[in-house]
């Protein structure tokens, strides 16, 4: 077991209860992830409910997936966590939930979904100021966890590169997002400045 593993299991714990407090892991949806070093990550097991974890419901997996205890049974969609630290070296913290606002809004256009205008734009990394937009891809949703994640890595194989670039995050059709940063508070603040901006654009259309 890593030395890291009981600060990254209670951080797991903790944003469960905090994801859950704000709608959004209904049921048991949702998993999160926290590095551990170069090989390996914390992640959640699959099944729980994410307001209710304990340290008992996270678990050690490498960055193919495999568990280091074959007994349990990690998050349906490690392979996507796993996808993101092996993608993106600054990544130390991974969130993913399935709100009203990301799953309305996924369904409603193409392949991503423009923010801008919003002071909370600020939330991704290389967006100084408002005056900016950001694309967030939208990909299908896949039972094949493995496929979803070769999609995802052929589109980020054709962003180009920079700071600001590939934003740190992402939307799954009629499913949920994904944000990641280079720890978990970082990467709660990405994801509730994210949702903020999807439940104004959710609003925003109902005006028209
Ligand atoms: C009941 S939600 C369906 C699975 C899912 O999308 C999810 O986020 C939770 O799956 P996990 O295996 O990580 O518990
Ligand atoms: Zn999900």
């Amino acid at each position: 077991m890593s030395a890291a593993f009981p600060a990254a299991a209670a951080a797991i714990v903790a944003a469960g209860r905090r994801m859950d407090a704000l709608g959004w892991v209904p049921a048991t949806a949702g998993n999160f992830s926290v590095r551990l070093d170069d090989r390996r990550l914390a992640v959640t097991v699959s099944g729980r409910h994410k307001g209710f974890l304990t340290p008992d419901d996270v678990m050690v997996v490498d960055l193919d997936g495999v568990a280091e205890n074959p007994a349990q049974r990690s998050s349906a969609e490690t392979l996507l966590h796993c996808g993101i630290y092996r993608r993106f070296p600054e990544a130390g913290a991974v969130l993913h939930g399935h709100s009203i606002a990301n799953t309305v809004l996924s369904r409603a256009g193409g392949p991503s979904l423009t923010l801008a205008g919003y002071e909370l734009l600020k939330v991704f990394p290389g967006l100084p100021t408002h005056d900016a937009s950001v694309d967030l891809p939208v990909v299908e949703n896949d039972q094949d966890i493995a496929r979803m994640q070769r999609g995802l890595d052929a589109l980020w194989d054709a962003m180009p590169e920079g700071m600001g670039a590939i934003p740190p995050g992402y939307l799954i059709r009629g499913h949920g997002s994904y944000v990641w940063a280079p720890d978990m508070p970082m990467a709660l603040a990405r994801m509730e400045g994210l949702e903020f901006m999807l439940r104004c654009a959710l609003e925003e259309r109902s005006l028209r």
